[in-house]
C-alpha cells in the first residue's frame, strides 16, 4: 500500500541549500555535458533541462551513459567538459558532500541501502542530513511514506525483498527532504507491480516540490510517471519531450516496457 501526502515540516536549512523550488527557471539545467573513463568519452555533449518539482525520465538502452551522467550529477564522477547548473548556481565539480548539503540525493543502482544494517539502522544513518531531525523523525517519516518498513525496523535490510529495499532506499532519501533526488534504475530485478507501486511513490514525492531525474530502461512505468522525458543513445539525447510522445517514439521500438537493446533500434525511432 502506498501511504498518503503528508504535510511537510519545517526543518533547519543552511544558506547554501538549494532554493525552494520555483516553476519560472528550470532547477537543474546540464549544458553540453562530456564525461567519460580513461581516453574513452561517453557523454559527448549532453543538454537536459527539469523544472522545479518535476519528474524527467531519461530513458536508453544498455550502456547509453545513463548511469554516468547520474555520476558526474551527484559529484561522483568528473565532468569533462559543460556545466551543471543547480538552483541557478554552477556547480560542476563540486563534491558529493557539498551537493548533497545543496539537497541532492542519488539512490544509485542496485540497492542504494546498507546490507548488513537493520532497517533501523539504516534510517537512524540519515539523522545527520539535515539538522534538527530526530532520529524518531526520521523513523515517523519513513514509516508514514512506507508502512511496510515499520513492520521491519529489526530487519537487516539485505534480507528483505527488493521491493522493499528500494523503499528504504527510497525512505533514506525522502526523510532529508531532498530538493533533488537521482534515481538510477529503481526498476532493476523487480516484478512490474512492485515497480509500478515504487513509482506511485515517486510521483508523490515529486507532488511534494521534490525534482527528480529518474533513468530507466523500464519505459513504459516510468513514462506513466513523468513530466517529461528524455532519450539517451550513446551518450547524446536522441529525443526529448512530453512523455507521451516520447512513448509514441518509442512504441514500434519496445514492447512490454522494455527499451531494445541496441541503439540502432532507437536510433530509427529517432526521426
Ligand atoms: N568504471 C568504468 N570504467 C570504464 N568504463 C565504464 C565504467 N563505467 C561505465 N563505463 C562504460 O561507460 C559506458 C556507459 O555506461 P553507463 O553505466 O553509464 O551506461 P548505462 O546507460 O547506465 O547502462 P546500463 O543501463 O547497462 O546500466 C558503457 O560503455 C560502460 O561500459
Amino acid at each position: 500500500m502506498i501511504a498518503g501526502l503528508r504535510q511537510r515540516r519545517p526543518v533547519a536549512t543552511s544558506p547554501d541549500r538549494t532554493p525552494a523550488a520555483t516553476p519560472e527557471a528550470p532547477l537543474v539545467d546540464v549544458r553540453g555535458l562530456r564525461a567519460g573513463y580513461g581516453r574513452v568519452e561517453v557523454l559527448h555533449g549532453v543538454d537536459l533541462s527539469v523544472a522545479a518539482g518535476q519528474v524527467l525520465a531519461v530513458l536508453g538502452p544498455n550502456g547509453a551513459g545513463k548511469s554516468t551522467l547520474l555520476r558526474v550529477l551527484a559529484g561522483l564522477h568528473p565532468a569533462g567538459g559543460g556545466e551543471v547548473v543547480l538552483g541557478g548556481r554552477r556547480v560542476t565539480g563540486a563534491d558529493p558532500v557539498d551537493l548533497a548539503r545543496r539537497g541532492l540525493c542519488l539512490i544509485p543502482e542496485g540497492r542504494g541501502v546498507f546490507p548488513s544494517l537493520t532497517v533501523r539502522e539504516n534510517l537512524r544513518m540519515m539523522t545527520h542530513r539535515r539538522a534538527g531531525m530526530s532520529v524518531a523523525d526520521v523513523e515517523e517519516r519513513a514509516i508514514a511514506r512506507f508502512p511496510r518498513l515499520g513492520q521491519r525496523l529489526h530487519q537487516p535490510a539485505g534480507t528483505m525483498s527488493g521491493g522493499e529495499q528500494q523503499m528504504l532506499a527510497l525512505a533514506r532519501a525522502i526523510v532529508a527532504e531532498p530538493a533533488v533526488l537521482l534515481l538510477d534504475e529503481l526498476s532493476m530485478g523487480l516484478a512490474p507491480r512492485v515497480v509500478a507501486e515504487l513509482y506511485a511513490t515517486v510521483r508523490a514525492i515529486a507532488e511534494e516540490n521534490v525534482t527528480i531525474i529518474v533513468v530507466e530502461q523500464f519505459a513504459a512505468t516510468v513514462l506513466a510517471v513523468a513530466d517529461t522525458a528524455a532519450v539517451l543513445v550513446e551518450g547524446r539525447i536522441a529525443a526529448a519531450g512530453p512523455p507521451d510522445e516520447i512513448a509514441g517514439r518509442l512504441s514500434g521500438a519496445y514492447l512490454g516496457g522494455q527499451l531494445p537493446p541496441d541503439a540502432t533500434t532507437i536510433d530509427e525511432v529517432r526521426s
